[in-house]
This record gives C-alpha cells, sequence and structure tokens, in this order.
C-alpha cells in the first residue's frame, strides 16, 4: 500500500531565552560501544484517533507534537546531534552543534490501519513504510530519526528509529514517554515544559567513567568483528543489514496472567530443584517462547542452540546509578551452544534463564567486555542464536499523548536477528507481549506450537 512523504521537517530544541548555545559533546561509555555498528532499534507506536482527519491531523495534531518535540529536546539534547569519532580521540562522541535537529519525516497512508496495528501476521515491507531512515556513513551517524504517518480518519502512527549506541531501552522509552508527557500537558492547556523526576534524565557519568581499560577492549573487540586487522578503523559504517524477502512477517503473540501462572506451575512441577527458580514473568515467557521457535525450526537434534538478553544494571551497580541515567546501562547474559533438543525442553530453558537473572547481580562491571566477546564468539556457530528486544519492564504502553495509549507498540528490527520482542501486555497486567518476525511458513508452524502447547 503506497505511502506519501509530505514533509520532512527538523524540529530544533527549544532554547530558553538565557542560553543561545545548544553545543554539547559526551563521549560514549564502554556500555555503548559494543552497540556502535549494529543497525538500529526501529518500533512503531500505533494511536488510534478517528479525529484524525486530514484536516484536523495537519493543523492541530501535528503541531502539538512538533512543539512539545521541540520542548522535550531540551532535556534531551544528545538525541538531537550524531555520533562522530575525532582522529586525535580515543573514542567516539555524540555531539550536538547550535541548529542541530531531529529530523521528522510526515507521511500519509491508506494502509489498513486495523491490519497494521494488531496482533496477528503482518507483512514486515508495510511496517517498514512507517519507518524514516537513520543516516549514518563513516564518520558520522544520526542518533534519532522519527516518521508521523496519518491513516486518515483512523490515526496515526510515530517510527521512532533510534541509534543503540546512545539509547537503551529504558532512556529510549523513557524519552518517548518525556515528549508524550509534555504533549498531553500541551493539550490539556497545562503549557508547563519541565518534566516530572522520573522522566527528566541524568548526564553524571562519573561512576561509569571512573572504570578504566574497558572502552580499549571493547574498540579492540568491534574492530575484529569488522575484520579490521590493523585495530585503527574509526568508521562508523554499521555491519551490512539481512536483506529479507516479501514473505517475512511480524506477528505478536500473547500470553495472559494465567497462561504466565500456568508456566510458572509447569516449570515447578517440572524442575528438580524448583525451589531454586526464579520464575519471573520474563523468565517463563521467553523459556516458552524460544523453546516453541526451537521446536518450530526442527532439524538435528545436536545442532547448536544458544539464548542471549541484556539486563539493565542501573540498580545492580553498587552503587546503583539513577533510574533516569541517559545511556546504555545493559550488561549482556547468555549460555550458549546447547544442543538443540535441550533447549526444545521448557522446563531446562527455564533453568538456564533462570540462573542467568540471579547471576545478574554478582556480575563485575569491569568484566562486560569479555561478557560481549563471548557471546559474539558464538553467534557464527549457533543453527539459531535467541535475543531479546525491548523488555517487561519499559511500559511503552503508557506513552500517552494526549489522545490516549497506543493501541499497539511494536519492535521492528527484531527482523536484523533471532530476537523476541517483548513488552509488558496492553489489555491486563501480569501479561506480555511477544513480537517474532519469520518467513510466514516457519511463522505458522511456531503459532501452532506455541497455541497448542497452552492448551496442556
Ligand atoms: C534482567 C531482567 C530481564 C530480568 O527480569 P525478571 O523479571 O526475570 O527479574 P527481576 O528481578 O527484574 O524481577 C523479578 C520480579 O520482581 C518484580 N519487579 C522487579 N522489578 C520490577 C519493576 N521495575 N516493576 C515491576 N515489578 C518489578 C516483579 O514482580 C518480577 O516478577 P514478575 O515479572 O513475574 O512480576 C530484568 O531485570 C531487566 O533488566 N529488564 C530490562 C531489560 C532491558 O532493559 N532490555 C532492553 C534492552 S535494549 C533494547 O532492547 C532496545 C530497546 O528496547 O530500545
Amino acid at each position: 500500500m503506497t505511502t506519501h512523504i509530505i514533509e520532512v521537517a527538523r524540529v530544533t530544541p527549544a532554547t530558553d531565552s538565557d542560553s543561545v548555545l545548544n553545543s554539547l559533546k559526551i563521549p560514549l561509555t564502554f556500555f555503548d560501544l559494543p552497540w556502535l555498528l549494529f543497525s538500529p532499534v526501529k518500533r512503531v507506536f500505533f494511536y488510534k484517533l478517528t479525529e484524525s482527519t486530514r484536516e484536523h491531523f495537519p493543523s492541530f495534531i501535528l503541531p502539538k507534537l512538533k512543539l512539545s518535540l521541540s520542548l522535550v529536546l531540551r532535556n534531551y539534547l544528545p538525541l538531537a546531534g550524531r555520533i562522530t569519532w575525532d582522529p586525535n580521540e580515543p573514542k567516539p562522541s555524540i555531539v550536538v552543534s547550535p541548529n542541530d535537529a531531529v529530523s521528522v519525516t510526515i507521511a500519509q497512508t491508506e494502509a489498513d490501519f486495523s491490519l497494521l496495528s494488531g496482533y496477528g501476521q503482518r507483512p514486515l515491507s508495510e511496517l517498514y513504510n512507517l519507518l524514516p531512515e537513520l543516516p549514518v556513513c563513516d564518520d558520522s551517524a544520526t542518533v534519532l530519526s522519527l516518521q508521523i504517518t496519518l491513516f486518515p480518519n483512523h490515526g496515526f502512527s510515530i517510527g521512532v528509529v533510534t541509534h543503540h549506541a546512545v539509547l537503551d531501552g529504558k532512556t529510549s522509552s523513557t524519552f518517548i514517554k518525556a515528549w508524550a508527557h509534555l504533549c498531553k500537558q500541551h493539550l490539556e492547556n497545562n503549557g508547563t515544559s519541565s518534566l516530572p523526576e522520573i522522566l527528566a534524565p541524568s548526564y553524571d557519568r562519573s561512576l561509569i567513567n571512573g572504570v578504566t581499560g574497558v572502552d580499549e577492549k571493547m574498540i579492540a573487540m568491534l574492530r575484529s568483528l569488522k575484520g579490521d586487522p590493523t585495530n585503527s578503523s574509526r568508521s562508523l559504517t554499521p555491519f551490512p543489514a539481512k536483506t529479507l524477502g516479501d514473505d517475512v512477517v511480524l506477528a505478536t503473540l500473547v500470553l495472559s496472567r494465567d497462561d504466565v501462572e500456568k508456566l510458572r506451575e509447569r516449570a515447578q512441577r517440572e524442575s528438580t530443584t524448583p525451589s531454586h527458580l526464579h520464575l519471573s514473568t520474563f523468565v517463563v515467557s521467553f523459556a516458552y517462547a524460544w523453546t516453541c521457535f526451537v521446536k518450530a525450526r526442527g532439524g538435528s537434534d545436536e545442532r547448536s542452540v544458544s539464548l542471549l538478553f541484556v539486563g539493565d544494571v542501573r540498580h545492580r551497580l553498587d552503587p546503583p546509578l539513577p533510574a533516569t541515567y541517559f545511556g546504555n546501562c545493559v550488561f549482556p547474559a547468555g549460555s550458549y551452544d546447547h544442543e538443540a533438543a535441550e533447549l526444545s525442553r521448557f522446563v531446562a530453558a527455564v533453568e538456564i534463564l533462570s540462573g542467568l537473572v540471579k547471576g545478574l547481580s554478582s556480575r563485575e562491571i569491569e568484566t562486560v567486555a569479555e561478557a560481549y566477546a563471548e557471546a559474539f564468539r558464538f553467534v557464527e556457530g549457533s543453527t539459531q542464536f535467541g535475543t531479546v528486544a525491548g523488555s517487561t519492564r519499559l511500559k511503552v504502553y503508557e506513552s500517552d499523548f494526549g489522545w490516549g495509549r497506543p493501541v499497539k507498540v511494536d519492535i521492528v528490527s527484531i527482523d536484523q536477528g533471532e530476537a523476541i520482542a517483548m513488552a509488558e501486555r496492553r489489555e491486563q497486567s501480569g501479561g506480555v507481549e511477544i513480537g517474532m518476525c519469520l518467513k510466514k511458513t516457519e511463522m505458522d508452524i511456531v503459532l501452532s506450537i506455541f497455541n497448542n502447547g497452552l492448551q496442556n
């Protein structure tokens, strides 16, 4: 279905009358660096709003969205900038110069709003029409691009594309909620442009900057992944993106609170060490979804399968970082090279994930480079390497710009790996939404195994 681009706007951060300069330079930390060459995170937020007509949208909705974006960028200034790597600096930085702006593509589409914002199988290519490019070249990488797309008389979507070396899931979701908060305030004529503490980012990097020697290891690891024998490249061009066929679909699978409870009971019944298990919603849901996926792929029982997730370690560090710390603060936790036969067993996956979550709090911050290096070592040899994008903690459905909560939020960039997207369930606390992106034939098999398995 055709999507027309109407305008590509540049939204600059609002300036206070007493500060004219909007410039900034923030070096990336060793938590940011592992993501430097990875393809961006792409999310689409869908808002249902029958008043979003061809007239009302440009005259009322869009100006409110742009104004509040400009206001929120004052607090989230790095998002208006780009990553660069000065030849005289040991590592890249986020640089913001006066007049830098966030690019906002405004588009209109006749695509089917209910289909695209639903839970069923949706063509990946149609979701891509709702997402802008994130320009990147050897010496400069844009941090954030947005696209606001009108579905006349149905609603609109906001496509958010972020550079993962600047924002992790917590920072990205807090930014959207902060933008939404200011937009809602303006709609309600509360004209305020100040953010509540939980939505205002903290840029204090003193704790992280005090750890030495890890940056160099991260940079060497990235260069070796890029096959740079001289260990000297400063290129910011990402690893090549996977090209996918027209037969790839994205679907959202749902576990209700009852389903999660049943999975918890099943894990307790089947485990020989039930009292040691960390049976959170995250653990049982990821274990269940991943084992369905491994079963659906079939093949040899001995083929190598791995899984990996990242934990937000803001509150796990000693001393902890503020929950609003801006940047990446995630630590990888993975278990690699298992036989497919083992990782098709729900209880085995639960036991592995449970151990990984429990171990996160005792991981030493200085070992983060080795943890990433170990994960990357197993990517090649694994026939399936399961990762998680998003989280059951980000509360993405709270992003209300004043016209109600989103009817749906999808992470589209899971198409680039065998990632599973996770979010809290929109309709009910305690459940979970799981996004998967696969060829239609394989998706049909996964859905059948997933749904049948819940009947037992
Ligand atoms: C490591 C984890 C995945 C493990 O999750 P778990 O749920 O198993 O473990 P946990 O210790 O956090 O929580 C266990 C139980 O404590 C309670 N609990 C703990 N923290 C809570 C919180 N903040 N809000 C509500 N409940 C909470 C819950 O009852 C939960 O069980 P119950 O859940 O059953 O009620 C998580 O702690 C975590 O760090 N999540 C964030 C990961 C993240 O940021 N990912 C984004 C990656 S970046 C990315 O992907 C890009 C992007 O998103 O843009």
